[in-house]
């Protein structure tokens, strides 16, 4: 279809059609003939027809009420018929791959003026391609998905294998061996912690929570035990389907009997007479990726302790859909064992060592989790910040409220302080053999999260405050604050609850105290 040619027009012009069956305005520079859409708007007709609004500049109270994408909207877009004379659009939207001039809204190190002593020229490189893939690629699906709760399209997840993005959520190491990252942005070798974290803070950028997960969560937790512990044939045959996006795999170990309390998992697995297959029965609950998995990473009694084995789906293995307050395209399941028979050699590292296993991932999966976390805070904080801007109130935009200021002070502290936290503790793990980061590490990385899902709580209280209404809103303005308050509660509880990590970084701290050491 041809684009239809704008016309050049003057204020004076669109004054003329100022009747109810002949209507133009102007928002932004840009003039809208909307006589054959207000009896189709949602906000209804007679808006239209308030005195200040036929013929006349409509920007001030467009903004104050839509969202800039509503006017992006094909159905929409068309409505456009001309622009000012002499007059350029003031208003940007979101350009694909550039970052925000909103104050806050990107972290110090890719805010203009402003230095990081963590981030160099590779790092740089790899935001810009990270950024634009995220931009054209993964939020659009993400809006789509969150929406009709279908799993994340397979030619997302084989783009990102190409990409070697899925081999890249899993960390530096020898899986990125021969791998071309990001059409070269960065090379193998030079992949480090602080690459991870753009990778994970740019992926979460869409603030849609069921999808952050839906878009192999599951690998993330559930490929690393694979990775590290199964014997090399199945090791090599499994990353190799997973890494290409060709199958799916998700960690089973929380149970309806035992969440993070993982001694105390009911699954058993038993051996059979010959020592060459494990029978395994039970349940497993909140299992991200559950629905659409091929492969579970899963936590199973054997009598002495707990042992990590990978099941494949096949006769026994059963998955129903859990509704949780996120959408269906996490493919959170509910998943019963029923018998199911596995050969020995799918055993994760040692029979009834399963705890270590299981474990051993657990401070890289929560420091996963909170680069996620605080990048949606941040969202947050960018929105309110468009909010309070062009959002009037008595006659005012709504920043010169002083309590909305304060509020905006906590919001803006909390991140900036989570974000720091964060980069000191990665610089940390940067310069930490694995053994090292096991040692040192699992307290802190503990208290961060904690810190960083209860601040985030904080952020999505005070967000619904600025908003009012709008806040708890499925649709329109406050459409991203709704999504957030309603999904933060998943950061605080996947992957270990607030308190429970709380204590951790507590009792480790405990354990470390000299023994001389008194008031
Ligand atoms: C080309 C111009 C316009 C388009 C395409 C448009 C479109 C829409 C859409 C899609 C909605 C649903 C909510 C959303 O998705 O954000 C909406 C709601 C609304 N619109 Fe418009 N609109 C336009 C102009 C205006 C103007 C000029 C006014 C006021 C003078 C107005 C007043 C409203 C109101 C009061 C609502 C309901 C808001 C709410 O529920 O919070 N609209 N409009």
């Amino acid at each position: 279809m041809a684009t239809k040619e704008l016309k050049q027009l003057t204020r004076e012009e669109v004054a003329q059609h100022n009747k109810p069956d002949d209507l133009w305005i102007v928002i932004d520079s840009k003039v809208f003939d909307v006589s054959k859409f207000i009896n189709h708007h949602p906000g209804g007709a007679n808006v239209f027809l308030a005195e200040e609004i036929p013929g006349q500049d409509a920007t001030e109270a467009f903004y104050g009420l839509h969202r800039h994408e509503v006017l992006l909207k094909p159905q929409y877009a068309r409505l456009q018929i001309g622009t000012i004379t002499g007059e350029k659009s003031q208003i940007v939207g979101n350009v694909p791959g550039h970052l925000s001039e909103v104050p806050y809204a990107e972290p110090t190190w890719l805010s203009k003026g402003y230095h990081s002593p963590y981030y160099n020229e590779s790092h740089h490189r790899f935001q810009k391609a990270i950024r634009k893939f995220v931009d054209e690629e993964i939020i659009p699906e993400a809006l789509a998905r969150e929406e009709d709760g279908k799993r994340p399209s397979v030619s997302l997840i084989k783009k990102m294998g190409d990409n070697g993005l899925n081999a890249m959520r899993l960390g530096s190491g020898k899986h990125l061996k021969g791998l071309t990252l990001m059409g070269g942005a960065v090379t193998p070798e030079e992949f480090d912690y602080f690459h991870e974290v753009i990778l994970n803070q740019e992926a979460s950028r869409a603030g849609m929570r069921g999808f952050q997960d839906g878009f192999n969560g599951g690998m993330v937790i559930g490929l690393p035990p694979v990775m590290h512990f199964a014997r090399p044939e199945l090791r090599d045959r499994v990353m190799k389907e997973v890494l290409s996006g060709e199958k799916y795999i998700s960690l089973a170990i929380t149970e309806a009997f035992a969440g993070s309390d993982v001694s105390g998992l009911k699954t058993t697995a038993r051996k059979t007479e010959d020592g060459k297959f494990w029978i395994v029965n039970g349940t497993k609950k909140w299992i991200t990726n559950g629905m659409f998995s091929d492969y579970f990473t899963v936590g199973c009694n054997t009598g002495k302790g707990l042992t990590a084995i990978l099941i494949e789906r096949g006769d026994g293995v059963e998955t129903k859909a859990i509704k949780t307050s996120y959408s269906p395209t996490a493919g959170t399941a509910y998943i019963t064992f029923d018998n199911v028979k596995v050969p020995v050699e799918n055993t994760l590292g040692p029979e009834n060592g399963g705890v270590f296993v299981i474990l051993s991932n657990f401070n890289h999966e929560r420091w996963v989790m909170v680069c996620a976390s605080i990048r949606g805070q941040r969202t947050i904080v960018e929105e309110c910040m468009k909010w309070v801007n062009q959002r009037k109130a008595f006659g005012k935009p709504l920043s010169s409220q002083a309590v909305i200021r304060s509020k905006l002070a906590a919001m803006i502290a909390r991140v900036e302080s989570m974000q720091a936290w964060l980069e000191n503790i990665t610089y940390q793990m940067n310069n930490m053999s694995y053994k090292q980061q096991a040692a040192l590490l699992a307290g802190p990385i503990g208290l961060l999260k904690m810190e960083a899902t209860r601040t985030a709580q904080d952020t999505a209280r005070d967000a619904v405050q600025i908003f009012g209404g709008r806040g708890i809103t499925k649709t329109g303005m406050g459409r991203m604050i709704e999504h957030y308050h309603r999904t933060v509660p998943f950061d605080a509880l996947l992957g270990g609850a607030e308190d429970v990590l709380g204590d951790l970084g507590v009792r480790q701290a405990i354990k470390n105290m000299p023994k001389g050491a008194r008031l």
